[in-house]
């Protein structure tokens, strides 16, 4: 007999996706998308090596780059010929494979790692303070090959095709001045970014982002986000930092771990991400309560605990991560976790502090491990058609 339909839903929990996922964000303004943009569901990520030592060439390369990004956002094609439209005798401008396709939401987001400031651009007085190479932390396995860069472009769409476009093409207009070093696809954004998203699910099941800066947070965006004069050089004044950390999940040893032991180990319920001392997903924990056993109910080792603003002096950070697959990985397990991606002012009082303590104590370690890891200063937003992406570095 016809039953009812079995939903994966939990009942009263709203859908993760927006209406419309078509439409363009702007590209110019006072910073880059990409950052409070409202997560997208896709990303390509890449980091590119400067292979030219002549600056010139790297500033051209950024103008044409800025100039492609512009048109892309926008969904169209990335030179002004496109596709189909150039001379027969040469390669097109723009390699088709989003030709019919929306904006969906593409924003493209780029930064500049520790290696660009160094003798080559002659930039190295131009580094901030704040782009210190991140010490090693307990327990990582960093591969190098997938690891730093010159630059990062990252791009989010609503549509892998395009997001994988965008990158295509920038790659393609680089050749000669840049290779791609690594790149990464991403789905299932891992983290909500705004109060009008729901929070979604990381591939431990459980929703991340609860606690995350939201875009409608602006004091918490200038608090934590939002590089400010003074702060360091005048070029990064409305950037922001980025690392990056791919985070490889044991995903099987994980599968056989209990309900309750999952739970404990974040401190949050699995079906609707409350803390384990309260009820609905956004009630606040509460670290001094304790069970009938007299033991913390939130454990001391949960990861809730662990990385709290409130042991951190009030640091917090834009976690803007996405979900990964890499097929299986020739043992039978799969090669999948989280590509961990957050946004802050100053990676030395915010993401750095956080990962020690996270590295030397928490209880998620047993099946997570570091495997690659990325630093990036994001420069301001490209305010019109005349200026360029980190003009304000190179001028
Ligand atoms: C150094 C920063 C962090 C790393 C690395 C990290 C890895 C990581 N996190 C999850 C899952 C969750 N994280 C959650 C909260 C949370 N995580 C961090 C930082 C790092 N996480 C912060 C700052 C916070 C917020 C803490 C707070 O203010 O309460 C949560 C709970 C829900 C939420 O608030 O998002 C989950 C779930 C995984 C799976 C992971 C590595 C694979
Ligand atoms: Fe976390």
């Amino acid at each position: 007999g016809a039953g009812a339909v079995v939903t994966r839903s939990l009942i009263d929990e709203p859908v993760a996706h927006a209406a419309s996922t078509a439409d363009p964000f702007p590209f110019y303004g006072a910073h880059q998308a990409g950052i409070t943009t409202p997560a997208q569901d896709r990303l390509h990520f890449v980091a590119f090596d400067v292979i030219t030592s002549d600056r010139a060439e790297l500033v051209d390369l950024l103008q044409d780059w800025t100039s492609a990004a512009a048109r892309m956002t926008q969904g169209k094609d990335a030179g002004t010929f496109g596709a189909v439209g150039g001379s027969p005798e040469a390669p097109p401008d723009d390699t088709g494979e989003a030709l019919g396709l929306p904006a969906s939401g593409l924003t493209l987001t780029v930064g500049f790692g520790p290696s660009l400031f160094d003798k080559r651009f002659g930039l190295a007085d131009l580094r901030p303070a704040a782009l210190a190479d991140l010490p090693a932390f307990p327990g990582e396995k960093i591969s190098a090959d997938i690891s730093g860069g010159d630059i990062c472009v990252q791009a989010c769409a609503h549509d892998p095709q395009v997001a994988v476009h965008a990158i295509r093409n920038l790659a393609r207009i680089g050749f000669g001045r840049v290779s791609v070093r690594y790149s990464q696809l991403g789905f299932g954004r891992t983290s909500s970014t705004s109060r009008a998203q729901a929070t979604p699910r990381n591939l431990m099941g459980f929703k991340d982002g609860t606690e995350n800066i939201k875009l409608e947070d602006t004091s918490m965006l200038a608090d934590h986000v939002w590089s400010a004069p003074g702060d360091g050089p005048a070029w990064m004044d409305g950037g922001s930092y980025l690392v990056t950390r791919k985070i490889r999940m044991h995903i099987e040893t994980w599968d056989r771990t209990s309900l309750g032991e999952q739970e404990a180990i974040f401190g949050r319920d699995k079906g609707k991400g409350a803390p384990l001392t309260g009820k609905n997903e956004f009630d606040q924990p509460d670290f001094a309560k304790t069970g009938p056993d007299g033991l913390p109910v939130i454990a001391a080792d949960a990861h809730v605990r662990l990385a709290h603003p409130s042991i951190h002096g009030g640091a917090r950070l834009l976690r803007r991560g996405y979900n990964f697959v890499d097929g299986s990985d020739g043992l039978g397990r799969l090669d999948a976790g989280l590509f961990f991606m957050a946004y802050q002012r100053d990676p030395r009082k915010q993401f750095v502090p956080i990962q020690m303590e996270l590295a030397g104590k928490d209880s998620l370690n047993e099946y997570i491990q570091h495997v690659s890891t990325g630093l990036f200063a994001c420069p301001p937003g490209v305010t019109d058609g005349g200026d360029f992406w980190g003009r304000a570095l190179f001028t």
